[in-house]
């Protein structure tokens, strides 16, 4: 492919900066590489691009500045280092962007600002009112304040998730390897550099492995999911390595370095979007294979006639998964019920024949 054809209108693009890139092995910032990624941040953003930051390093950051060695485990550990560490990350940032001349604005999110569709709406509202005036927004996770059951859990994610929050052309990885190699580099010095992957399969998924620092999350694995998300909404991804001599400007001018996982998929509306990878799925239904046809096939509402089962305790407008009676998700949508009236629909249907009752409108659905 071409890559700086296909570059050329990528103009609102989000950058997530990996622990590795921000932070010595030891935690303690990299000032040289925050420098110069800042310095092209600058320079693009004059040159007419919207760039959306997704900032990893907080605890790496805390910890060395509360000296401890090994990363924590405990999740108080784990938030006293994030609050001390996301305000030391934040000092830099404003530091080197305001010789530049430019604003920060720092955004904190946890997955309830993503499930939640208001408050899904607020973070964006927020995010494009700093973009509308110039500012630069630098995002992290609240891990200050996240225990598990709130948590995105890693910055990959979040940051495939910003992308869809603010409707990104693209979505850049900035990490401490080349790319995505077609076996683990760490374990497997002869791996091989994959230049582009145009869609993410079990053979992809099996390459990639977990974290190579101490400080990073999830290693190329998240990474893959991070894909999956951006790929499914219509972003297209790319990795490379933050420490590589102007990596931002040869990737936007369509230089083939790291690797670029491309999107052939259509945008899905903004709502489409939130669906499939911001709502959280309160409950289960298992529908039969004419039901499957009928949604996958000829793009049509689930009716009640097609339920197997239900499984959870959802309420009316919840986000609900679509299975197949072998268990496979196969779409994710509102529903219309909550799951004691569709129990109640799906018993007495038998009696009074309201089996086309629609249980998920197309439009609040979403195939996988
Ligand atoms: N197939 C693979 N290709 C490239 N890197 C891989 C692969 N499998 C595992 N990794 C590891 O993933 C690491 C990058 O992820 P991570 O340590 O979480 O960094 P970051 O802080 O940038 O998120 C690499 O340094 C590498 O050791
Ligand atoms: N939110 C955490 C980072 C979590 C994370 O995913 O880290 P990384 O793998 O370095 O991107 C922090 O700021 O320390």
């Amino acid at each position: 492919m071409n890559r700086s054809e296909y570059f050329k209108d990528k103009k609102r693009v989000v950058i997530k900066i990996g622990s590795s890139t921000l932070t010595h092995s030891n935690g303690l910032p990299n000032y040289d590489m925050m420098e110069k990624l800042i310095r092209q941040i600058a320079d693009l953003k004059n040159a007419g691009y919207e760039i959306i930051i997704v900032t990893s390093g907080a605890i790496g950051a805390g910890m060395a500045k509360l000296k401890l060695k090994q990363r924590p485990k405990t999740i108080p550990e784990k938030q006293a280092c994030a609050a001390v560490g996301q305000g030391l990350l934040m000092h830099i940032y404003e530091k080197i962007f305001s010789e530049y001349g430019i604003i920060v604005g720092q955004i904190l999110l946890t997955r309830e600002d993503i499930n939640n569709r208001i408050r899904f709406l607020n973070a964006r509202n927020s995010i494009f009112s700093l973009l509308k005036n110039g500012i630069v927004p630098i995002i992290n996770e609240n891990d200050a304040v996240a225990v598990d059951e709130i948590k995105i859990g890693d910055n990959d994610t979040l940051s495939a998730l910003v992308s869809i929050l603010v409707e990104g052309d693209l979505l850049i990885i900035l990490s401490d390897i080349e790319g995505l190699y077609n076996k683990n580099p760490l374990i497997y010095p002869d791996a091989e550099l994959i230049s582009t992957v145009e869609s993410i399969d079990e053979s992809i998924i099996n390459i990639a492995g977990g974290a190579g620092s101490k400080l990073g999350t999830g290693g190329m694995a998240t990474k893959i999911e991070a894909a999956k998300i951006a790929l499914s909404s219509g972003i297209s991804m790319i990795i490379a390595k933050g420490s590589n001599d102007r990596v931002l400007y040869r990737i936007l001018k369509g230089e083939n370095i790291g690797t670029i996982f491309l999107s052939s998929e259509e945008k899905l509306n903004l709502r489409k979007r939130w669906i499939a990878f911001g709502s959280k799925i309160k409950g289960k239904i298992i529908i039969d294979d004419g039901a499957v046809k009928a949604l996958v096939n000829q793009n049509k509402s689930l009716l009640k006639t097609g339920i197997k089962t239900i499984e959870g305790n959802f309420s009316s407008g919840d986000s609900v998964a679509v299975l197949d009676l072998e268990g496979n998700e196969i779409a994710k949508g509102l529903v219309n019920f909550s799951a004691l009236e569709l129990l109640e629909i799906i018993n007495s249907d038998k009696k009074n024949n309201q089996n086309y009752k629609e249980v998920i409108h197309r439009d609040n659905m979403v195939i996988l």
